[in-house]
C-alpha cells in the first residue's frame, strides 16, 4: 500500500436505481481511495456496478447515501470554486474512443476546448505549446494529428487523443472506464503501457475500470473486486490475486482465457448461479470484513 494521503476517496457510498417496480442497489456501501501515483483496479462481470461508481465520482450520480472526500475534505455542498477544481482535477476517459470525440470537429478543437476552460489564463503561443505538449506526452505528432477529424486516425490514436484531452488541464486523477475493451488487440497494450507511464511521470491517481482481470493485473498497484454493488475482495494485487479467497475473485480468475479449456463450458455460468443464489437468499446482508494478510481483505459470502 501506500502511505500517501489519498487525493479522492469513496467513504461508504450508495446509490439504489428503481426501474418498474423493481430495486437495483448497485452501489452497497462502497469505500476506497485513490492515492498519487497508483492504480487502483475495479474489477467485476457486466451489471457488478463499476460505471456507477465511475458516474459518482464523474458528479453524474449522486450518492443516496455516503460521501466522496476530495483532497480530504466532503464535496457535497462546497464553494462553486471547489467544484470548479474538482471537475478539471478528475478527469475520464471513455471505453469507446468513436463517440466520445466530436466528428465535425478537428483535434486541435477537442484539446483547445478543455484548456480554454480550465485554464483561461493559457493564450495563444503558450496554449499551442501546451497542446503540442500533451499530444508529444501520448506519442502522437503534433504537426500531422492537430489538423486531422476523428474518423481520420485509427481507433488506436483516437484513444491516445481521448487521452490527451484529460491530461491537457493538468487532472490529479484519472478514471479509465475499460479504456481497451473497444479497441484492436494489438494497440491494447500501448494504450495501457501509455496509462501506466503517465501515472509514473504526472503522479496521477487512476481508477482503471474492466472486466478484465488480466489487464488489471499488468496496470493496478492495488484492486478491487466488485460483485452486485459489492467490494467483496481488495487489497495489493499480488496478494488479491495471488491468493485469491471470495469465490467469485477465484471465478473471474478460473474465466480468464485457459487453451487447455473447451469452447462451451458451463462451469463459469453454473458457478455465478449458484453464488448469486446464496446472495440473494442472504438479502442485502454486509458480512464482516476479514483480514487475509498486511492489505488484503475480504467480505465472505454469507453462508
Ligand atoms: N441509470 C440507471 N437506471 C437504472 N438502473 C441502472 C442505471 N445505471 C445502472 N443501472 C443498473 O445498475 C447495475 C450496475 O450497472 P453498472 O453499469 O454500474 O455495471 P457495470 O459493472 O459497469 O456493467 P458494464 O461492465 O456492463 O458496464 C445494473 O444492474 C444496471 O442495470
Amino acid at each position: 500500500m501506500t502511505d500517501s494521503a489519498p487525493i479522492l476517496a469513496l467513504d461508504n457510498v450508495s446509490k439504489v436505481f428503481h426501474r418498474g417496480g423493481s430495486t437495483v442497489h448497485a452501489a452497497r456501501a462502497v469505500s476506497f481511495a485513490l492515492h498519487p501515483g497508483r492504480t487502483l483496479a475495479l474489477v467485476g462481470e457486466s451489471g457488478s456496478g463499476k460505471t456507477t461508481a465511475a458516474r459518482l465520482i464523474m458528479r453524474e450520480y449522486r450518492p443516496d447515501q455516503g460521501r466522496l472526500l476530495f483532497r480530504g475534505e466532503p464535496i457535497e455542498g462546497s464553494a462553486v470554486r471547489d467544484m470548479k477544481a474538482y471537475r478539471s482535477a478528475v478527469q475520464m476517459v471513455f471505453q469507446d474512443p468513436f463517440s466520445s470525440l466530436n466528428p465535425v470537429h478537428t483535434i486541435r478543437y477537442h484539446l483547445e476546448r478543455p484548456m480554454r476552460l480550465h485554464q483561461s489564463s493559457l493564450k495563444g503561443a503558450a496554449r499551442d505549446a501546451a497542446i503540442a505538449e500533451v499530444l508529444t506526452r501520448v506519442k502522437l505528432d503534433p504537426a500531422l494529428i492537430l489538423p486531422k477529424y476523428p474518423h481520420e486516425l485509427s481507433g488506436g490514436q483516437r484513444q491516445r487523443i481521448s487521452i490527451a484531452r484529460a491530461l491537457a488541464v493538468n487532472p490529479e486523477v484519472i478514471i479509465a472506464d475499460e479504456p481497451t475493451s473497444m479497441l484492436d488487440v494489438s494497440v491494447r497494450l500501448g494504450i495501457l503501457n501509455l496509462l501506466n507511464d503517465m501515472k509514473r511521470q504526472l503522479k496521477l491517481a487512476v481508477l482503471y475500470i474492466t472486466h478484465d482481470i488480466a489487464t488489471a493485473r499488468y496496470v493496478a498497484e492495488d484492486i478491487m473486486v466488485m460483485y452486485a454493488g459489492q467490494i467483496v475482495e481488495w487489497g495489493e494485487t499480488e496478494s488479491v490475486l495471488g491468493n485469491p479467497q471470495h469465490p467469485y475473485t477465484r471465478l473471474l480468475l478460473s474465466a480468464v482465457p485457459d487453451p487447455d479449456r473447451r469452447f462451451g463450458d458451463t462451469r463459469f455460468s453454473d458457478e455465478l448461479d449458484r453464488i448469486d443464489l446464496i446472495r440473494r437468499q442472504s438479502a442485502l446482508e454486509q458480512p464482516e470484513v476479514q483480514e487475509i494478510g498486511p492489505n488484503h481483505f475480504i467480505r465472505p459470502m454469507p453462508v
